[in-house]
């Protein structure tokens, strides 16, 4: 039962942001999930703290105009959150996708404010991005797409003040071209953005770290229930960075990966997907056609289906936000899903997430199953920052450490509930560094 203070605030910011869906999502799960106790209510209410932590710092929103490939003015509008700094620089992803908007933004910021502080690595919370659809867009145009963005954003970011990296639609290739404008506009080479190419500055291991870093707590909450990640099949949604590399490490564990989908459909193998297939589709530079790899690899493809038809001994959502609905849930549950891991950002609907919690299948949250890239950008800072790049095998180590320390913390604070567990340590840790730096 939550004090009258922690329920006025959250209604207060119901009412001011009553049309932003998803932020208010993450503020109800944030609360409905955190044991908040007499001392933790304490804390919470001495500085007004909830109310300023639930809140971003500041959202710095900009128009982005640039020239299509026909020498036509394009307009977008973009956008960087800056949620929290207390524990060190703004630090979180872009985005460029349609659907983005305040709203998203908002949400994908507070989760990863608190995800970053759940690293226990020196980095707050931020995420930015676009409503810029790159679908069809030439090389040419992400490059003046990036280079029109960057030229808004650069005088708000820098290696001590807010670090951006990738997100949806933003890869190695858009990161590029961002730190290219952001070095020219700044005269300076410094590591205000992380996810670059190896040759300036990038780190080992960046790409591959949030799926790898997946499947790494993956490993950790099968060893707390004696099981072994061979003896398990996985039905993954999603075809980019996180699920592909999901899939690579998992199959290289001797797991059998099920699915892989987009938003069209899902291509399915009930013997397990070949590490072959998944290697064409990591290499392949354009949109892959699933259709199309199906066919040439035997596998099924289900126009307009989801994967969570399976029966499969873990899901793991690597797509996009509320594509796992309660209707999804109840199939994979009927179906005994033993574990339920958010790959991608918040990709359970509020509903699916209760019918996880209530039932015996073990539910882990995005941000402590995909904090595996934010950690490997908070060391690709730290490599910048001392001119000297450490090898994979140092990253790769450092990444398995860190995510078993996240997933101690989740269980030194609720043994029955990842999410839980995860939402009280973090909540803890920044209301009492915002105490200790006044308000
Ligand atoms: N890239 C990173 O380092 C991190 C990404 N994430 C999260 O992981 C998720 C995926 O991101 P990335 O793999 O980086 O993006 P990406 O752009 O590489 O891939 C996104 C994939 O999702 C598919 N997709 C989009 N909407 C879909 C839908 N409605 N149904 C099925 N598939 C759909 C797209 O076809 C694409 O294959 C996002 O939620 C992102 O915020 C989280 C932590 C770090
Ligand atoms: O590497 C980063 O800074 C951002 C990663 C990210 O966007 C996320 O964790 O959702």
């Amino acid at each position: 039962m939550n004090s009258p203070y922690v329920k006025n605030t959250v209604n207060k910011i119901k009412g001011l942001y009553q049309h932003q869906s998803e932020y208010l999502q993450v503020v109800d799960e944030l609360i409905d999930y955190s044991d908040i106790d007499e001392e933790l209510t304490q804390a919470l209410e001495q500085n007004n703290g909830l109310e300023r932590l639930l809140q971003p710092d500041r959202i710095i929103s900009f128009q982005v105009a640039w020239l299509d490939d026909n020498n036509q003015v394009q307009v977008n509008q973009g956008w960087r959150v800056q949620h929290a700094n207390l524990i060190g620089p703004y630090k979180g992803g872009l985005r460029f996708h349609p659907s983005v908007n305040e709203s998203v933004l908002k949400f994908l910021a507070l989760e990863q404010t608190f995800k970053n502080a759940l690293t226990g690595l020196p980095i707050g919370g931020a995420k930015g991005g676009a409503n810029f659809d790159p679908k069809g867009k030439s090389s040419r145009e992400i490059m003046r797409f990036c280079q029109a963005f960057m030229t808004e954003l650069y005088r708000h970011i820098g290696p001590n003040t807010d670090v951006p990296a990738g997100d949806i639609n933003v890869g190695t290739r858009e990161i590029g071209y961002l730190f290219g404008q952001y070095r020219r506009l700044q005269n300076q080479f410094s590591g205000a953005l992380t996810g670059k190419e190896l040759d300036f500055g990038g780190s080992q291991v960046r790409v591959e770290s949030t799926g790898y870093g997946v499947v790494y707590f993956i490993e950790n909450v099968l060893e707390r229930f004696q099981q072994k990640l061979s003896n398990m099949s996985l039905a993954i949604s999603g075809c980019g960075n996180v699920a592909l590399h999901v899939a690579e490490k998992a199959i290289e564990q001797g797991a059998k990966v099920v699915t892989l989908s987009n938003s069209d459909g899902c291509l399915s193998r009930e013997q397990g997907l070949s590490a072959k297939l998944v290697a064409q589709l990591l290499q392949s530079k354009e949109r892959p056609n699933l259709k199309e790899v199906a066919k040439q690899f035997g596998a099924k493809w289900h126009q307009g289906a989801k994967p969570w038809q399976q029966n499969v001994d873990i899901a793991v959502p690597c797509a996009t936000q509320n594509e796992l609905n309660g209707d999804d849930a109840k199939v994979l549950l009927t179906n005994k899903v033993q574990y339920i891991f958010e790959g991608a950002n918040m990709p359970c609907t509020s509903d699916a997430v209760a019918l996880f919690e209530q039932s015996n299948s073990i539910f882990s949250p995005a941000k402590v199953v995909n904090c595996g890239g934010v950690i490997a950008s908070a060391f690709e800072m730290g490599q910048n920052a001392m001119f000297y790049p450490e090898s994979y095998q140092t990253v790769d180590e450092k990444l398995k450490k860190t995510m078993r320390q996240i997933h101690t913390h989740c269980m030194e604070n609720n043994e029955s509930s990842y999410l839980i567990g995860a939402n009280s340590f973090a909540l803890k840790k920044l209301i009492h560094v915002m105490n200790l730096q006044g308000v």
